[in-house]
């Protein structure tokens, strides 16, 4: 038996749970508490299921059917994101020699050669069909062989009950679609109650089976009991359910609140005990302790110290000053590293580690990651097959005279990819998978090309929804409680900072003050310059004239994020052009610093462009308190600015609230770049470009599109990209954003304007020869940027074009902020005598059309008056 699988089966699904797949059947948090998931990956669903993998690897423990893929590099992709067991053809199982048993064979129908060949690494045979007499030959086959691990799988529409005691009598592992199965009794579903019932043994006459309870650090809590019904139970509602002796169904915690939510549930490895992983509320135990065994103690102990401490520490002491002050916090873990290092004796090491675990643990409770996260972070680590050379990294290396190992052994650079070649993942090189135009079918280019997955806009309507429905009921008290909870600014007592702003807090270096005053004025001449200074005028027909004239939006709300990096530039994108367009009053918002206070650069441009206040807030809170004002955030017209999902969800959702009679830019989301370049570009300033927009969020995507380049300048832009990338502060935001992003080989410069104008970029990056007379080829961008001295950051700053941009591929429809976002237009018509005659009939003939008399009334009275 696979000794890794807590159950005796494997739940197959078409989708991984989550992705939207399984419509019938188990729910992600049924299969997600069963523990093992099977299924099967095409070249079009490889990266999503990678996605999903990187991500919930320790939570499915997943097993891949992967004949549908070519490429070897991504199998072994797979199998180093935390594939428990990949099934390849069996022609293909000699190549993955090295990675043993977790590499194993599928075939359709087993003979009996097979069966005895696979002993070592196992087998699937897909196809089962159990109503078939090879069915009972395969068990009588199997019965004499010890095979480490051998699954099956039936037919679709196969009976199952049938499958499953054919399984039981091969000692094979029966994989079960979940569209087939139920938490409890269901027709025509398989409950998995009665399955795992089946396959316990009690010794005892009730036939409840001892049942292990522990947290998600494996630490016993207690012992129950269980029933067939109890774990029906515990399933379907995700909770603690267990048999009392006494009592029947105990569902832990009904009466003392202490519950539990259940987190996984698997059998011991001879099937006579069940475990349940739970996460507890409160404590276990009826005595005051923790657990039946005693209190929790080691890190786990620390860990909840921690989180009380986060929660009460009182304003000031050691421990709060700890969670606000970052630089604190990072300066006592950098000490505490050196200390260890620096120990001599094992009595010294054991001090100086609990010192640094202390701090490590506090910067995670801080960032909110628990022990389990942690934890899980490590079990995933471990299924890794691509070893890191453990290379010391830039800074350290350097400080101790550390070489890197490949500096010794392996001066040369890789051969450069041929042809289409994923190299996701492949050791710690920062690179982006390559597709070949010509050799790849579009749809795997388009699927390549998808941004990065968020989470499903019913997942963040639902966090919003409540977020934005408090904002409204309890005004500047939600707001505040937001702030304190996100910000963690739990000593700011006001929502907003109210102009005039206090020189204290706008106090700069001279150089930014120069920096900014530079940006600002480039930025207000070209949003001036789009001003129309008198109104249209057209005179349709004789003494028809119509008008179109602009005025201001009075009241606007400009939001600046300010999540994974304060972004004062985005104060002036959206700042200035406002102050040009002339509306009355603008008001700022963004998250402010865990101090309560606000950057000073921001309070610098919101001085300057006459702002005149600053929310202090971020997130729905803030968009909530411009869209609907509070007792001190003033209502405002219309929201502009990007945001991450939560801020780009509220916008949507308060645009569309008629009570707040609010209006929205344009869905600004994380931020991307394409670049297309030539053999004339410059590898380093490629590679530039392209890691400027990565390093802004792991959710951020870049694209680079290369014509004609040969292997050797692809690697040449490639290495470049990871020489540069492993330098920046940011080099782990940038791993994130660099895994789904991609290069996409094109011969021609039309191929690539194809594609570009497909994705439709927020910044388009032209570095290729005469790059200026292909812009007349760019058809959908938010800002384009072209030629070799034209890095996309002087448009995030100075050059005076805006960067707050549509993404996401709504270039398609939306443009980037600019001096219209701030004003309406307003149309006048303006008709003389002569005009009403020469127009009247058209309008009267059209309202006949329509019925509606009243309409060709006010035009005939007129035409009848002027008879008189
Ligand atoms: N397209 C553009 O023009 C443009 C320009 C600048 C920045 N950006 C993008 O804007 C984004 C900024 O995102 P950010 O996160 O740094 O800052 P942000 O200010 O948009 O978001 C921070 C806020 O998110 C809220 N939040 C965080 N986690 C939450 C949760 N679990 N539940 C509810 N609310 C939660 C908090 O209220 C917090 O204040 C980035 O993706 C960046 O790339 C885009
Ligand atoms: N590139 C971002 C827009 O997608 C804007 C920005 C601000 N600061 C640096 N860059
Ligand atoms: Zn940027």
């Amino acid at each position: 038996m696979e000794s890794t699988l807590p159950l005796p089966f494997l739940v197959s699904v078409n989708v991984p749970p989550g992705l939207g797949g399984e419509k019938e059947g188990l729910s992600r948090e049924e299969v997600s508490c069963l523990g093992c998931v099977y299924f099967e990956v095409a070249p079009q669903t490889f990266e999503k299921i990678l996605r999903f993998l990187q991500r919930h690897n320790t939570e499915f423990q997943p097993f891949f059917d992967v004949t549908r893929l070519e490429s070897r590099d991504d199998i072994v992709t797979l199998l180093d994101a935390g594939a428990r067991k990949v099934f390849v053809k069996p022609e293909q199982l000699s190549d993955f020699a090295e990675f043993g048993s977790r590499v194993a064979p599928v075939v359709s129908d087993a003979s009996a050669q097979q069966l005895a060949s696979a002993t070592e690494h196992g087998l699937l045979v897909s196809n089962f069909d159990p109503a078939t007499p090879e069915a009972a030959q395969l068990v009588e086959e199997a019965k004499s062989k010890k095979i480490n691990s051998f699954f099956i799988k039936p037919i679709a529409g196969a009976d199952l009950e049938k499958f499953i005691g054919i399984a039981a009598q091969a000692n094979a592992i029966p994989i079960l679609p979940s569209t087939g199965l139920s938490s409890k009794e269901a027709s025509g579903k398989l409950a998995v109650p009665k399955i795992l019932a089946a396959s316990w043994k009690s010794d005892r006459a009730d036939g409840l089976i001892p049942t292990v309870v522990v947290d998600e650090h494996n630490t016993a809590l207690g012992l129950v009991y269980s029933s067939e019904e109890s774990v029906g139970e515990a399933i379907r509602t995700q909770t603690g359910v267990y048999q009392s002796r006494k009592r029947g169904l105990w569902y832990k915690g009904a009466s003392s609140g202490d519950t539990q939510e259940l987190v996984q549930i698997s059998l011991d490895c001879d099937n006579d005990a069940l475990k349940f992983v739970v996460r507890q509320k409160g404590r276990f135990c009826h005595l005051e302790q923790a657990g039946c065994f005693g209190d929790l103690k080691g890190i786990k102990k620390l860990e909840q110290t921690l989180i009380s401490r986060k929660q009460s520490a009182p304003a000031g002491s050691y421990t709060a000053r700890l969670f606000s002050d970052e630089k604190l916090l990072r300066a006592k873990i950098m000490e505490e590293a050196e200390e260890l290092c620096d120990a001599k004796t094992p009595e010294e090491v054991s001090f100086e580690a609990a010192d640094l675990i202390y701090f490590a643990m506090t910067r995670a409770v801080a960032a909110g990651v628990t022990l389990a996260d942690i934890e899980k972070s490590l079990d995933a680590k471990s299924f890794k097959v691509k070893r890191r050379t453990g290379d010391a990294k830039g800074k350290w290396a350097e400080k101790e005279g550390i070489k890197p190992a490949s500096a010794t052994t392996a001066p040369a650079p890789a051969p450069a990819p041929a042809k289409e070649e994923s190299k996701l993942g492949a050791s710690d090189r920062i690179t982006m998978k390559v597709l070949d135009i010509s050799q790849v079918p579009v749809d795997q280019i388009d699927a390549a090309l998808k941004r990065p997955s968020q989470k499903s806009a019913d997942a963040i309507t639902k966090i919003i929804v409540p977020i934005i429905d408090n904002v409204r009921k309890n005004g500047d008290k939600a707001v505040l409680e937001y702030t304190h909870k996100f910000e963690k600014a739990t000593s700011l007592t006001s929502p907003v900072l109210k102009a005039p702003f206090p020189e204290s807090l706008m106090q700069l270096p001279e150089e930014t003050i120069k920096a900014i005053d530079v940006s600002f004025e480039n930025i207000r001449k070209f949003h001036a310059a789009q001003k129309e200074e008198k109104p249209l005028q057209v005179e349709t027909m004789p003494g028809v004239v119509c008008s179109r004239f602009s005025r201001p939006i009075e009241a606007v709300g400009l939001y600046i994020p300010g999540g994974t990096a304060v972004l004062p530039s985005t104060a002036l994108m959206l700042g200035v052009p406002a102050m040009v367009a002339g509306c009355k009053k603008i008001v700022f918002a963004s998250p402010p610093r865990a101090d309560g206070s606000i950057t000073p650069e921001i309070v610098y441009v919101a001085h300057k462009v006459g702002a005149e206040s600053i929310v202090l807030a971020g997130g729905a809170q803030a968009v909530a308190a411009m869209a609907y004002g509070t007792e001190s955030v003033t209502k405002v017209d219309k929201i502009l600015g990007p945001g991450n999902q939560f801020v780009t969800a509220a916008k949507m959702y308060v645009s569309n609230d008629t009570n707040a009679g609010v209006g929205i830019d344009m869905p600004a989301g994380p931020s991307e770049v394409l670049v297309v370049a030539d053999k004339d570009a410059n590898p380093a300033f490629v590679a530039s470009d392209l890691l400027s927009q990565a390093e802004h969020g792991v959710d951020s995507q870049v694209v680079l599109i290369a014509i004609d380049l040969s292997d050797a300048e692809l690697l040449a832009i490639e290495d470049e990209l990871h020489r540069q990338a492993t330098e920046l502060p940011r080099v782990d935001i940038v791993r994130g954003s660099i895994a789904h992003s991609i290069t996409v080989k094109v011969k021609t410069i039309d191929e690539a304007m194809d594609l570009s104008n497909k994705y439709a970029p927020e910044h388009l990056i032209l570095q290729i020869k005469d790059a200026d007379k292909v812009v007349e080829k760019v058809m959908n961008a938010g800002s384009v940027f072209i030629g070799e001295w034209t890095p996309e950051s002087v448009g995030d700053y100075s050059a005076g074009v805006n960067h707050s941009l549509p993404t996401y591929g709504y270039a398609k429809q939306y443009s980037g902020v600019n001096l219209a976002s701030f004003v309406k237009h307003i149309t006048s018509s303006n008709l003389t005598a002569e005009g009403l005659r020469n127009v009247g009939d058209a309008v009267m003939q059209l309202a006949k059309v329509e019925e509606l008399e009243a309409h060709r009334r006010a035009v005939s009275i007129r035409l009848e008056h002027m008879k008189r």
